[in-house]
């Protein structure tokens, strides 16, 4: 290597920390690049000891500033190509088995650390250990979706949320009835089972102003462009990305769009599966994809947890997007972080398509038709095809009508009760029902005098709560009746809590939340529903 160029390299890295220190960090890889392209240019760089020295710093502060820029491929290739030059060199083996672990390639991840852990001198020990320790964890947990989150729960959600594994449970990707493609059950799993848990290709968050229109729409504007442009980042970065986001429905696909291979959706996957004859993004046919495709974090079939007021998020999560809707679903999503959690919230069978809501299904079947109206489908899940055969009867579009002016609410739910049973309606339909005017029997079993004046005419709120949770899986708002229920006979909080209606809850609140906690870290999820303004 000669003087000039020795003293061109010393300036630039002496520039580089100048960037580093104000986190400069597309500049700073334009100045590794630059000094990259300076070693590579110099003769035989095979026999110049200092020059591969400089080369591989260069290299392995490179892939950790293209890391934290969120472009893994191309710091997962730096890392090699120092690897490859220096098969011991630690900064780059640590880096490596970062960025495999961002990308939940634990068991690799884990083989870094350790040869790390062989290889360093003094001083990184404890760092290496505790990495190694979350490898374990997450490994363990990536292949049996079993999660525990009692302690962030019980700390009252300080700091950060639970660190969660991908996983991909029993489920796989079929074609549904509705034409499309759909999630199904490969095994029967019982209510709060996790069925997947995957992060999210990117998640758009912001603090809104509570304002309808005015800042608040344009808060949300800007939140959804950054979100896009960041999505758009990602598929210019990353070509499993970009294909994946191509399995996804754009809304407009003839004949329907092809079912992937389960593989696909492990992290695992081989870069191979990923090849596209054209790796320029699409970018109408991106858009198209997030507007089908696209889950707001507050959905009424989800719940955030560790949320600030005010909050919305929106994000897009590959393998959920695959879940369609029913007005009877049978699973909900957990927010934790920027992992969801797709879990059953009800008992499902193999082979039944895994399902949940896109929008409110605590209401009548002309208010859920405009809804899906504005996903652009026609629902034709069993519940609006039950509705749709007895709501021929006048009778129960007038009680629609007044459950619409909120004026009636003992009147409309002991009249669906008596309806009922002309109608010889039983089981899981009733359910269906119920859930339709759910807010009607909501409405009485808040009022004493309402109770006073209609209690004897309708089921008890325990009853009623229970079929509609058999028809439409765990909600808060179900789960709110049934605990004001055992609050007044004092037995949420207490530790003698027992019997019947505590097993009834506890399994509700599973199917409401998922497995995520035990009895004690369910206890304060109780709490948090009761406090909930959901009804
Ligand atoms: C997030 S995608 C769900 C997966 C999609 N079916 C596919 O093949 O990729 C949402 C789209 O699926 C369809 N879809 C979802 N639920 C439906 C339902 N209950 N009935 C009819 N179509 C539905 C609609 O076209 C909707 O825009």
């Amino acid at each position: 290597m000669t003087g000039g160029i020795e003293e061109e390299m010393h300036l630039l890295r002496s520039r580089a920390t100048e960037l580093s220190l104000r986190e400069d960090w597309k500049e700073y890889i334009n100045l590794y690049t630059h000094l990259i392209s300076l070693c590579d240019h110099q003769h035989s760089p095979s026999s110049d000891a200092k020059l591969h020295k400089t080369l591989c710093l260069a290299l392995s502060n490179r892939a950790e500033a293209r890391s934290r820029l969120r472009d893994l491929s191309g710091a997962l290739e730096d890392c090699d190509r120092v690897l490859e030059i220096d098969p011991t060199h630690l900064k780059a083996i640590i880096c490596k088995g970062k960025i495999l672990l961002d990308l939940d390639l634990y068991t690799q991840a884990s083989g870094c650390f350790q040869q790390a852990f062989v290889n360093q001198g003094t001083g990184n020990a404890e760092a290496l250990r505790r990495l190694l320790g979350r490898c374990r964890r997450l490994e363990a947990q990536s292949r049996t979706g079993a999660l525990d989150i009692s302690d962030w729960l019980l700390n009252g959600f300080g700091g950060n949320p639970p660190e969660l594994a991908e996983y991909v449970g029993p489920v796989e990707v079929r074609r549904s009835a509705n034409g499309g493609r759909g999630l199904f059950a490969t095994k029967s799993v019982e209510a709060g089972t996790p069925l997947v848990i995957t992060k999210a290709i990117v998640l758009g968050r912001g603090i809104l102003p509570e304002t309808a229109g005015g800042p608040g729409e344009n808060a949300r504007m800007v939140m959804w462009k950054d979100f896009v442009d960041k999505i758009l980042d990602a598929t210019e970065k990353c070509s499993r990305t970009l294909y994946l986001i191509y399995t996804l429905s754009a809304g407009d696909e003839e004949g329907g769009p092809g079912i992937p291979v389960m593989g696909l959706f492990s992290p695992g996957a081989a870069k191979e599966s990923f090849i596209l004859e054209n790796r320029e993004p699409d970018v109408d046919r991106i858009l198209k994809v997030l507007d089908v495709n696209c889950l707001t974090e507050e959905a009424f079939s989800a719940k955030v947890l560790g949320k600030n007021s005010g909050y919305c998020g929106v994000g897009l999560w590959i393998l959920p997007s695959f879940v369609n809707h029913s007005c009877s679903p049978n699973a909900r999503r957990l927010h934790i972080g920027d992992r969801v959690v797709v879990h059953a919230s009800r008992d499902v069978k193999a082979g039944e398509e895994i399902t949940f809501a896109y929008f409110d299904v605590f209401s009548p079947l002309s208010k859920r038709r405009e809804m899906s109206k504005r996903w652009k489908f026609h629902c034709h899940c069993e519940r609006c095809r039950f509705e749709e055969k007895v709501l021929s009867a006048q009778e129960l579009r007038e009680m629609e009508m007044v459950l619409e002016s909120g004026s009636d609410m003992g009147g409309v739910s002991s009249r669906l009760e008596e309806g009922m049973r002309r109608w010889m309606v039983k089981g899981r339909e009733k359910g269906f029902l119920r859930a339709s005017f759910w807010t009607a029997y909501y409405g009485v079993y808040e009022s004493e005098k309402l109770m006073r004046k209609w209690g004897r005419q309708i089921p008890a709120e325990a009853v009623v709560a229970e079929s509609v949770s058999e028809a439409v899986g765990g909600d808060e708002r179900v789960l709110k009746v049934l605990l004001g229920r055992l609050k007044k006979k004092g037995g949420i909080g207490g530790s003698a809590v027992g019997g019947l209606e505590m097993d009834k809850a506890m399994r509700l609140g599973r199917g409401t939340y998922g497995k995520v906690a035990k009895k004690q870290g369910m206890r304060a999820l109780f709490e948090l529903a009761l406090a909930s303004n959901a009804h």
